[in-house]
């Protein structure tokens, strides 16, 4: 197998005296699509913050792309960030001043490198193109998460990293975003990472791990399990 694209090694993280994350080890292929489930206060949303780089362990390694950003510093963690993953949150996080071309452009802007034919693939791919210069107050919540999975993918990231993209849907949004998300990561060659509590999306992803008691298990689908 190629080397993953995030590799996670006995991450401890203990916060106010309590460890919310127990030791957890995860690899990433470069081509996955991973659910990462688990009841809320699991420490789903510490493990995202550690592997989108927005957050450093108390032990523990992580290997990004073959860079070990465990001994980086913050600037330099940035410049990861920046380069190699692209973040989809559940309240969209949108600039509501910035049109949705500019939204969607800005990891662009910030790497300095603009390439509007790519953004106009993904608009097309999300079926947003006729929605480019408004403003995000007067998008509906699906359109908000497409806007924003352009916005993730606008740098062609090794690495999506999306927290409840669903989240704030309602069921056949979430669907149809959803599958944008899979369509998209596959046009762009990116890793996908997708933390839910929603155990609906189960079904949907080809591997799930659960976080439980800041510990992550392998699923086994009832379909692979053995005599
Ligand atoms: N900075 C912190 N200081 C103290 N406790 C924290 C800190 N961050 C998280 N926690 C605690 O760690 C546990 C896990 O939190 P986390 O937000 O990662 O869980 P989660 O699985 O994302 O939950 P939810 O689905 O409800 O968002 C919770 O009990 C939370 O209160």
């Amino acid at each position: 197998m190629a080397n993953p694209v995030l590799q996670g090694t006995d991450l401890v993280v203990e916060r106010a005296g309590e460890r919310i994350l127990d030791g957890v080890s995860i690899a990433v292929p470069a081509d996955a699509t991973l659910l990462i489930q688990g009841p809320s206060g699991a420490g789903k949303t510490t493990l995202f913050n550690i592997l989108g780089l927005l957050d450093v362990p108390t032990s523990g390694s992580l290997v990004i792309d073959g860079r070990d950003a465990s001994s980086l510093s913050e600037r330099q963690r940035a410049v990861l960030r920046r380069d190699l993953i692209g973040f989809v949150f559940q309240d969209f996080q949108l600039i509501p001043d910035l049109t949705v071309r500019e939204n969607a452009a800005l990891p662009q802007e910030h790497a300095g490198e603009r390439d509007d034919a790519w953004l106009n693939r993904l608009f097309e791919a999300l079926g947003i193109s006729d929605l480019t210069e408004q403003y995000p107050p007067t998008l509906s919540g699906g359109e908000k998460q497409r806007v924003a999975i352009a916005r993730a993918l606008a740098n062609r990231p090794a690495v999506v990293l999306a927290d409840e993209p669903t989240g704030q849907l309602d069921p056949d949004t979430a669907e149809a975003v959803l599958d944008l998300l899979f369509e998209t990561k596959a046009q762009a060659g990116t890793a996908l990472v997708v933390i839910s509590h929603d155990r609906q999306l189960t079904g949907r992803f080809p591997q799930t791990l659960t976080l439980r008691d800041g510990k992550l298990f392998e699923e086994r689908r009832a379909a692979e399990q053995g005599p």
